[in-house]
């Protein structure tokens, strides 16, 4: 007897409903990441991050996500190695999540969908003079990608699921001083990495992606308080922020490496 249960979903959000793909895309993100295809690159480096706490400013609900914004104007939290050419200066962090368990994050390893993911958003200043200014240059930006995983409760998260509800509407802000999201860096060192695209407007091709191949832990509880915000307003009718990702785009001609055998 057939017993499948379908799992499909539709994303609805408008941004996505119209999926509009930078016209003549050759390298947009998300894509899956088939291990198999991957190919070991020796000459990577170990990442190395040092972020300074104290450049975290503050947190807002920018209608997508939910962002934290650093101070991007000195070399002060940088990541550099890996398969950078120089250092690079974090300039926000958002996730992307799913209404439920099934799904939400924006890659897949193997076709294998995480609940959320975290995205660390850093620019050139070698090569750029702003954020702004990197987001349209080839290789202006890198993001490292982080899978969460439902399992344990993540003491370094809670602070930020703390200050959630004082952003639950759009464009909602809310101060928020000293943060290292390091503590958001699962410890193994591995990852793969390939060029690709913002995945939410502009969907520049400007992306250096760095994706580590080992997920943080999250509690159901802490998932549930990011699909507590909503994607509107104040006074609108409320809707629930969930599903913020963008579908899997195609790999076309590229290669994505790995930094471990
Ligand atoms: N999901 S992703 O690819 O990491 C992705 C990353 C970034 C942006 N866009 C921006 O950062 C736009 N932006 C500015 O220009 C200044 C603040 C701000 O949020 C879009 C998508
Ligand atoms: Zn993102």
């Amino acid at each position: 007897r057939e017993n499948c249960l379908v799992t499909c979903h539709v994303n609805v959000h408008p941004l996505w409903q119209s999926e509009l793909s930078v016209s003549g895309g050759t390298r947009q993100s998300p894509i899956n990441i088939q291990w198999r295809d991957s190919v070991y690159d020796p000459h990577l480096k170990p990442l190395k991050i040092h972020y300074d706490p104290t450049t975290c400013l503050y947190i807002w609900n920018n209608g997508y996500s939910f962002q934290v914004e650093f101070d991007d104007s000195a070399d002060k939290s940088v990541i550099m190695g890996g398969p950078l050419e120089n250092h690079y200066r974090l300039k926000q962090f958002h996730f992307h999540w799913g209404a439920i368990n099934e799904w939400g994050s924006e890659h897949m390893v193997d076709s294998k969908v995480y609940p959320a993911e975290l995205h660390l958003v850093h620019w050139n200043p070698v090569t750029s003079t702003s954020f702004e200014e990197a987001i349209m240059e080839n290789n202006g930006l890198v993001v490292i990608g982080v899978f969460l995983k439902l399992g344990a409760h993540h003491a370094g998260l809670q602070k930020l699921v703390d200050a959630l509800p004082a952003v639950k509407h759009k464009d909602t802000i809310v101060e928020f001083d000293v943060f290292d999201p390091s503590c958001l860096m699962p410890s193994c060192p591995d990852y793969w990495t390939y060029d690709g695209s913002l995945t939410t407007p502009p969907l520049t091709e400007s992306v250096t992606w760095i994706i580590k191949k080992t997920p943080i832990e999250v509690d159901q509880n802490q998932l549930e308080e990011f699909r507590m915000l909503l994607f509107t307003s104040a006074g609108e009718e409320e809707k629930r922020m969930v599903d913020n990702f963008r579908p899997l785009q195609p790999l076309m001609n590229r290669t994505v490496r790995s930094s471990f055998r």
